[in-house]
């Protein structure tokens, strides 16, 4: 391909053959585009020149871009990372057919894996991408972030449709819309679960934070798209306001839903029985999952769906066969008393109230949960989440999550002053250890943080480390039994 992109301005006469993209210097092979992007911790720039020794034939920069000391090709763009993904998406040029976005501080794995799976049902050849990788009919394969860098994200779409994959549900991140790594995806639709407080490390204000979700709705979705927004969350009336005036398709869901009205749920054990009106006929579903939280993640998934033309019978059956995604309430073992243990993503305050009150029902004895929270991660979540997990559990056990370059103690300090009453244990298998042998008849107890996780990060190190394998080995030093379904 010509190295001229749609945002780029060329400021050479030179159009060499590129072989290949990268924004990272140590990818460089000969040939390639290097992208100089300006980041959180360092200035692309400044390894121009070392992309350059490694081969690459052109640089793509900022407007600024000086070109001193480069002899290849210095293209600046006014926003170099949309134009790097713009020339991703040309470079690798397939796509699925139908994209779907799903985007919102909580529930975007989950609804990408139900929509995934309600299309599987339909006969489509579906898949979905986000935090727990590529998952399509066929197989998983791991991906590094939610959502992908374009160069990454546009080798997988080309991949995956060359695959045959036609209907693809994807997670947009906030850090991915901020960054651009969105720009030149062929979006069909889009969908908004909620928003509560998260990377407030990196966003600097929660506006800010809002105001880069609303991206998917102004920047990247075409006119005349279906916009599925949960209508329940706070600031639903003002997505629902972005997605109008865009002149998208809003399709509202939930109790003060438009397009799929939730009139009743019942509690039927571990499932979860569903009154929908939907173009004024009344469906009735059985969900097979726990949780109010699980309920508004089938509406916007099976919303998607419809909004994208599948038929509403088809669509509410499958609700009826809906898996939780990997490490989502995942029920994994119970002690010989009965007492059930659940393994859960819960890594925002709001998420720990969600995971904590769909968990009470089943409890007549003690609640209880074992979390701690990420390092290098937004500080402010620390004391919320301690207040939330006191507030919604009997027996709270603050512990390690990923400490990444943190002090572990120093993190579980700055949560436990906001949790009175909680036991603080170092090391995470320990403290699972701990309240699985303080688990009595009537108990449950909920592992919140690192659900599919199978890696702790200490310092810049990734130790294996599983909460599903850690819980397996607490139940089986105590002699319990471990369920045999998962
Ligand atoms: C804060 C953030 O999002 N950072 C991401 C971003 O890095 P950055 O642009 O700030 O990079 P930088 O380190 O300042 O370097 C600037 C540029 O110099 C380049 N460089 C650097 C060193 C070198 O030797 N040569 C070189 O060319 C880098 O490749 C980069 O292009 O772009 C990098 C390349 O795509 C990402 O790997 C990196 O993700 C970091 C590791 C990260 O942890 N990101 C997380 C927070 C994230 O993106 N999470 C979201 C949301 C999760 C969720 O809520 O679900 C996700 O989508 O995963
Ligand atoms: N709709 C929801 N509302 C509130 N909490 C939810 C919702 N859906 C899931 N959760 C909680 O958030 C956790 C993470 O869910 P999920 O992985 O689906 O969200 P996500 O948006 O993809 O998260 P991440 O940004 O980390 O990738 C779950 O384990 C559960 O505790
Ligand atoms: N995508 C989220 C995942 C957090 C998971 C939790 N285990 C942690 O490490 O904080 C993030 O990077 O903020
Ligand atoms: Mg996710």
């Amino acid at each position: 391909m010509a190295a001229r992109g749609p945002a780029a301005d060329t400021s050479t006469a030179a159009t060499p053959e590129i072989s290949g993209l990268t924004a990272d210097s140590r990818q460089v092979r000969p040939g390639m585009l290097f992208a100089a992007l300006s980041g959180t911790k360092a200035d692309g720039m400044a390894y121009a020149k070392a992309a350059e020794a490694a081969g690459a034939v052109a640089v793509l920069a900022g407007e600024a871009a000086n070109a001193e000391g480069l002899s290849v090709a210095l293209l600046r763009a006014a926003e170099p990372r949309r134009a790097l993904a713009l020339l991703a998406a040309r470079f690798y040029r397939a796509q699925p057919d139908t994209i779907a976005a799903v985007t919102g501080t909580n529930g975007k794995t989950s609804v990408a894996a139900f929509l995934r799976q309600i299309w599987a049902t339909a006969g489509h050849d579906a898949a979905s991408l986000g935090t727990i990788g590529i998952i399509t009919n066929a197989g998983e394969r791991p991906l590094s972030h939610t959502t992908p860098d374009p160069v990454v994200l546009h080798k997988a779409l080309a991949d995956l449709a060359n695959e045959g994959v036609t209907h693809l549900a994807l997670e947009a991140s906030s850090h991915g819309l901020d960054q651009h790594r969105l720009d030149g995806v062929r979006f069909s639709a889009g969908a908004f679960t909620n928003i509560t407080r998260d990377h407030l490390d990196y966003h600097p204000t929660f506006e800010d934070y809002f105001n880069a979700k609303m991206r998917l709705f102004r920047d990247l979705l075409p006119s005349g798209a279906p916009a599925i927004i949960d209508a329940d969350g706070d600031h639903a009336d003002d997505v629902v306001g972005t997605a109008r005036a865009k002149k998208l398709d809003v399709m509202t869901v939930g109790e003060r839903g438009a397009a799929l009205c939730l009139k009743g749920v019942e509690r039927d054990g571990f499932r979860q029985r569903l009154s929908i009106i939907y173009r004024g006929r009344l469906f009735t579903v059985l969900l097979p999952l726990a949780g109010a939280f699980q309920v508004s993640n089938a509406l916007v998934s099976a919303g998607l769906a419809l909004g994208l033309g599948s038929s509403a019978g088809g669509v509410f059956e499958a609700l009826e066969t809906l898996r939780g995604a990997k490490g989502r309430l995942d029920y994994v073992g119970e002690t010989s008393a009965g007492a059930p243990i659940f393994v859960d993503y819960a890594h925002t305050p709001d998420a720990l109230v969600k995971a904590l009150e769909a968990l009470r029902p089943y409890v007549t004895g003690r609640l209880h949960v074992v979390f701690g929270c990420g390092g290098d991660r937004d500080r402010g979540k620390r004391p919320e989440m301690g207040r939330a997990a006191t507030a919604n559990a009997d027996m709270v056990y603050v512990t390690d999550d990923n400490p990444r370059s943190e002090e572990p103690a120093a993190i579980r300090a700055a949560i436990m002053a906001a949790a009175p009453g909680a036991t603080e244990i170092d090391g995470r298998a320990e403290a699972i250890a701990t309240a699985v042998g303080n688990l009595e008849r009537g108990d449950v107890l909920l592992v919140a943080g690192k659900g599919h996780e199978t890696g702790q990060i200490v310092g810049t190190k990734v130790i294996p480390y599983s909460d599903h394998e850690a819980v397996a080995a607490a139940l089986a030093a105590i002699g319990e039994r471990r369920a045999s379904h998962a």
